[in-house]
């Protein structure tokens, strides 16, 4: 081994550090300077420190995230270019910038996951640099120039030895990025310059989620102009998930993300109940659509023939008949706007009918002669009209304002327009928390609704005014002190002319402007509480969890269609869950979208793979699983038991001893029992992975991994659901080393 290589890669590493150091020093005094600045005066000014304190902040964050595996690469051209690549790019501070270490993202980076010795793109080497803190630890350097005879003592025998070494280590609770050892077929896709949907698919292990927050981070350095201000949304499928794959992008220096599960997408509502299988699958199918479509339909009634409203006015009855009531609806449906905004032509029209009828009473003529009254009048006889507080009364009982949240209540206490009354029977409910299936249903009814605002914006345009007038206020006593400062001056008189004041050049509709309050939330946190954001890209993971009314959900988010899918649909666990891409997309982009496969599983050993493969083929004769890169030569093991719980037990003593993270997934049935004999485990809806021993059902299980796991009852998980062969499929990939399968004896009562 040449120490002379190791201590110049060393000597790099150490310098590289120390100019870390220098930039993140620097980063903390402007935001501390920033800070400091009192950002008096215009809300400009304010502005502009905002502006400042926020660049700065996230460049601080973006150089503590290089603080871990900095520089992890290095690439050698024949051309005698020599780069050294790492987490986040780093220049020199001399006059040229000369880049001291590469951004992994940036295109000359490349070479570094896909080169061969077929195919070397330029390259004579590649050295992977393993580091522990600042300290190098070892280096691996591939040939691929053959021709070339320079050996450096650190040429690896195995191509795959930092892959392996990756995937062998001990997990940790928490997903950690793979930039260093990205493979060729996955940063095809992180980096695909397919602007629309791109669908990725795989089996168990095959990194899809690495691939798909990888691609964020990609898409964060490709098109941060854009994306910044449009933000980047990662859907998963529950709350364990996205904590566990919450640290990978801020390890990349990127935090315009956000970061939710579909249930989290209605901003105000907390989806804290559950539903019953079918009434998931029932509330997730399409024909919801339809069916909240046509129950706000019926909420734009008409009276009975020969049965009109009357309501008592003083010149005289009003009466509003089936006719009136017809018409009025007619021309406020022909709007297609939302009932709550096609609501005022509704109101407008029958009041103008409800005029008409009064001044037809009032000024007719007994000899037939025209209208006694003149358009003064009707006007007047109309303005009365519209102020009477029962002819209001009358018209919300035909066309009444409704609210997203108590017009679904009202649905759902009594649902219609479903084909299936057992479909309305299972979705019945009287009060009680929403669930996560009712909010793709609010999202829904908040589009048929809509909001009318116009109370909000006249709101709105008294207090501009208010500002106006203040603001008038503050420019006159602008002017008068001027004078009055200018008086004191000699050379007021000549020059005086020239001084442009505040007054000059802004009027007091733009003074006004400037100091309402900005907004200085991150384009992430506004778009968490707004729900008409458009995305600037959106990630679904377990994409094949999504019903098709979440899908609805989703793609009013994105309406540029800038997605990345991944998913499996051999892992589909939801029952609501949608079958074929085809049939997600279609409606939404036709055919336009790119579909690509991930086929090698990175997680799963050889050996489990094979049990759990075996599996499902009970179910499904010609089923292929994903090739496993490595076999750990450890077989895992079977046991039928009398007492499955005592067995569990004494396996997880036994795992306590090893290094790692240890899961038991077991239907949840049998959880009271196994919480009580797993003093040490974590569980819940929102278990601790970071603990050593964690307990799950299978579906909490899914996009997890551990070092060991314990699949109890195997057979009542698969009889267990809709998909049980599916939620099965999942609790037999999850782990990277070990695995035990105990089966009661007796079928648990
Ligand atoms: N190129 C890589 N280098 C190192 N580790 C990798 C690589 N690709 C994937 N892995 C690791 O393999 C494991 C599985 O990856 P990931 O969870 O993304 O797979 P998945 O396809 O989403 O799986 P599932 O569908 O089962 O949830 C993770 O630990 C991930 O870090």
């Amino acid at each position: 081994m040449s120490t002379e290589e190791f201590r110049n890669e060393q000597q790099f590493i150490t310098d590289l550090y120390a100019r870390l150091d220098d930039l993140r020093d620097q980063a903390e005094a402007a935001v501390e300077q920033a800070l400091r600045t009192p950002g008096v005066g215009s809300s400009q000014g304010r502005l502009e420190r905002d502006v400042m304190v926020a660049e700065q902040s996230g460049l601080l964050s973006a150089l503590n995230a290089g603080e871990s595996g900095l520089c992890f690469g290095r690439l050698v051209f024949k051309d005698g270019r020599d780069h050294h690549i790492g987490r986040l790019g780093i220049r020199e501070d001399d006059p040229n910038r000369t880049p001291l270490v590469v951004d992994w993202r940036a295109e000359i980076a490349r070479p570094f996951y896909l080169a061969t010795g077929y195919e070397p793109m330029g390259l004579t080497r590649r050295r992977h640099i393993t580091t522990k803190g600042r300290e190098v630890v070892s280096l691996h350097d591939e040939v691929l120039d053959l021709a070339d005879a320079t050996r450096t003592g650190h040429e690896s025998r195995n191509a795959d030895e930092v892959l392996l070494a990756a995937l062998d280590a001990a997990r940790t609770g928490r997903m950690h990025d793979i930039v260093q050892t990205i493979q060729a077929e996955q940063d095809a896709i992180i980096r695909s310059p397919h602007r629309g949907v791109l669908v990725v698919e795989g089996g168990p292990g095959t990194g899809k989620t690495a691939v798909a927050l990888h691609r964020a981070a990609y898409l964060l350095y490709a098109h941060r102009e854009q994306l910044a201000k449009r933000a980047v949304l990662i859907v998963g499928p529950n709350p364990a998930f996205l904590g566990y794959i919450g640290n990978v992008l801020p390890s990349l220096g990127e935090t315009g993300v956000l970061l939710a599960t579909p249930a989290e997408l209605f901003p105000g509502v907390r989806a804290t109940g559950t539903d019953t299988p079918r009434a998931a699958a029932v509330k997730g199918a399409a024909g919801m659509a339809d069916a909240l479509a046509a129950a706000v339909r019926d909420r734009q009634q008409v009276p009975e023939r020969g049965e009109p409203l009357i309501v008592p006015h003083e010149d005289g009855d009003l009466v509003i008949d089936w006719d009136m009531a017809l018409e009025a609806r007619h021309k406020a449906r022909e709007t297609f706007l939302p009932h709550n905004l096609a609501r005022p032509y509704f109101v407008f029209r029958i009041l103008d009918a409800l005029a008409e009828q009064l001044a037809d009473r009032i000024g007719a003529d007994p000899y037939g002669g025209p209208n006694f009254l003149g358009p003064d009048d009707i006007a007047l006889l109309a303005k009365g009209i519209a102020a009477n507080p029962d002819v209001h009364t009358a018209i919300d009982t035909l066309w009444p304002p409704l609210t997203q949240q108590g017009f679904l209540a009202d649905y759902l206490a009594e649902p219609t327009h479903l084909d299936d009354e057992d479909d309305a029977a299972a979705i019945r409910r009287d009060g009680g928390p929403w669930t996560p299936a009712d909010v793709p249903l609010l999202d829904e009814a908040a589009e048929l609704l809509g909001e009318d605002d116009s109370a909000l914006r006249a709101a709105e345009e008294a207090e501009r005014q208010k500002q106006i007038q203040y603001a008038q206020g503050v420019l006159d006593v602008s002017f008068a002190s001027r004078t009055y400062e200018f008086e004191d001056k000699e050379e007021l008189d000549k020059d005086a002319s020239e001084v442009l004041s505040a007054h000059d050049i802004i009027d007091a509709e733009r003074f006004a402007e400037r100091h309402e309050e900005a907004d200085h939330r991150t384009a992430a946190e506004r778009a968490a509480a707004d729900r008409t954001w458009a995305f600037g890209h959106i990630i679904v993971d377990e994409a094949q969890e999504l019903s098709a009314m979440a899908w609805r959900l989703l793609m009013r988010r994105s309406p540029s269609r800038s997605m990345t899918l991944v998913g499996d649909p051999a892992q589909t666990g939801d029952p609501a869950g949608v079958g074929a891409w085809q049939s997600i997309l279609g409606p939404y982009v036709e055919d336009r979208w790119q579909h690509v496969r991930l086929g090698v599983n990175y997680r799963t050993p050889a050996e489990i793979m094979a049990v759990a493969a075996e599996t499902r083929r009970a179910a499904e004769p010609g089923f292929e699983p994903p090739r496993s890169v490595r076999s750990t030569g450890v077989e895992p093991w079977d046991r039928t038991v009398d007492d499955p719980v005592k067995e569990a037990a004494d396996a997880v003593a036994a795992e306590l001893r090893e290094e790692g993270r240890t899961a038991v997934i077991a239907p949840a049935e049998l959880h009271p029992g196994l919480i009580a004999a797993l003093p040490e485990a974590s569980y819940g809806p929102k278990p601790d992975l970071t603990r050593p021993v964690v307990l799950l059902d299978p579906r909490q299980a899914k996009g997890l991994e551990f070092d060991t796991v314990l699949v109890v009852d195997p057979d009542g998980i698969r009889e267990g659901a809709t998909h049980g062969i599916n939620d099965l499929y999942v609790a037999l990939t999850r782990a990277t080393q070990r695995m035990g399968v105990i089966r009661p004896a007796v079928t648990p009562a």
